[in-house]
């Protein structure tokens, strides 16, 4: 990344502390009763678990899981070709970068929330070729079809992008199903807005930082989408903003296990039972650290809106509806290019008289 760039200095009061809170962390919770086979004749063991991703998605917005059914081989075969992708010199990397055309692909600098954040990153589109919005423009009704850019090498990353993809989609839809029962809704009752679901995945690298007191691996956001479901590895260095105090809690490596966090779209369908929670990253100075987030988005199409089950004369609608590919459209460009406004946020999108 050469010399220090000063777009990667982050505003004092955004400057991480090296000093690490050490708490109980978030939310460990075990999936195995998904892969045996005695599901129907035991409610009482779903039951369970619907309380404790409801407790979860409540207190902190994000959990942890494990025995999640993803093979572990076709994982690592992911991390192996990213490690292998981003090893190679910038100007190989470039032949794959994304553009404001088509925003897939590889990107050597990243502006979450206007700042620069000390990371590469690769985007792949889990349905591949898929249609968005033509550009952010609000009165702009146009669409466009986008695909995967696939590096020359290494070659086999296509191959095992596609078997992760398949995986990790199966472990969303299970997260939906039980997000929505958390939430007294039918399992079902959020699965038809991912019929042609624009999700994907960023393979993410940190490469080491001289400067981890200025700048940060990534700046203090909330994802924007439904879901988000990550590969971290074992370096270490995502934290969460606590809710009761709003104290930076790091989130500790737990081997093979993902890391899932409720997105801005849960918030407003839950019409605010559930939050989408502040997350960043620390840089290292001595390790790089790679990560593989999941973002569960819905179809382009979408009009996001607080769920009519859920709302009552007591609790009215807290916000107003939005269409999903616009405001995806509209962050995404504000992520790759420093710009003057600030990026969009769905607080932007309450109604007015209810608090921000
Ligand atoms: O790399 C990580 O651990 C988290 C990355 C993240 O929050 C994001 O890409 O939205
Ligand atoms: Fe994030």
């Amino acid at each position: 990344m050469g010399e220090v760039d000063e777009a990667f200095i982050q505003a004092v009061e955004h400057r991480p502390k090296l000093a690490i809170t050490e708490a109980e962390g978030i939310p460990l919770i075990n999936l195995s009763i998904f892969n045996s086979h005695d599901l129907p004749s035991n409610p009482s063991s779903i039951e369970t678990l619907v309380e404790e991703v409801r407790d979860a998605c409540k207190n902190w917005g994000f959990f942890q899981v494990i025995n999640h059914g993803v093979p572990l081989e076709k994982r690592e075969k992911l991390e192996m070709a990213s490690r292998k992708f981003f090893a190679q010199s910038t100007e190989e990397k470039m032949k794959v970068r994304g553009d404001e055309v088509n925003p897939l692909g590889y990107y050597d600098s990243l502006f979450t929330e206007n700042v620069r954040d000390w990371k590469e990153v690769f985007d792949l589109m889990v349905k591949n070729p898929i249609v968005i919005p033509a550009s952010h423009e609000a009165n702009d009704n146009g669409l466009k079809e986008v695909v995967n850019r696939w590096p020359e090498d290494p070659f086999e990353l296509r191959e095992a992008f596609e078997g992760y993809a398949e995986e990790i989609e199966k472990l969303a839809h299970k997260l939906l199903e039980l997000i929505s029962l958390s939430l007294g809704l039918k399992a079902n009752r959020l699965s038809g807005f991912f019929n042609d679901h624009t999700s994907f995945t960023r393979l993410n690298h940190y490469p080491s930082c001289p400067i981890p007191h200025l700048a940060l691996g990534a700046s203090g956001h909330k994802d924007g989408g439904a879901l988000t479901v990550l590969a971290q590895d074992n370096v270490g260095g995502l934290q969460v903003k606590r809710k009761t105090d709003g104290e930076w809690i790091c989130i500790k490596p737990t081997p093979h296990a993902y890391i899932v966090n409720v997105g801005d779209i849960i918030q407003v369908w839950s019409n605010d039972r559930y939050e989408s929670v502040e997350h960043r990253v620390m840089a290292n100075s001595e390790k790089e650290r790679f990560s593989m987030p999941f973002f569960f988005n819905p179809d382009h199409n979408v009009m996001v809106e607080p769920l009519e089950e859920l709302i009552t004369e007591q609790d009215p609608a807290k916000y107003q509806a939005y269409n999903w590919g616009k405001f995806f459209a509209t962050k995404m460009r504000s992520n790759f290019k420093k710009l003057d406004v600030d990026n969009i946020q769905i607080h932007h999108l309450k109604i007015k008289g209810e608090p921000s």
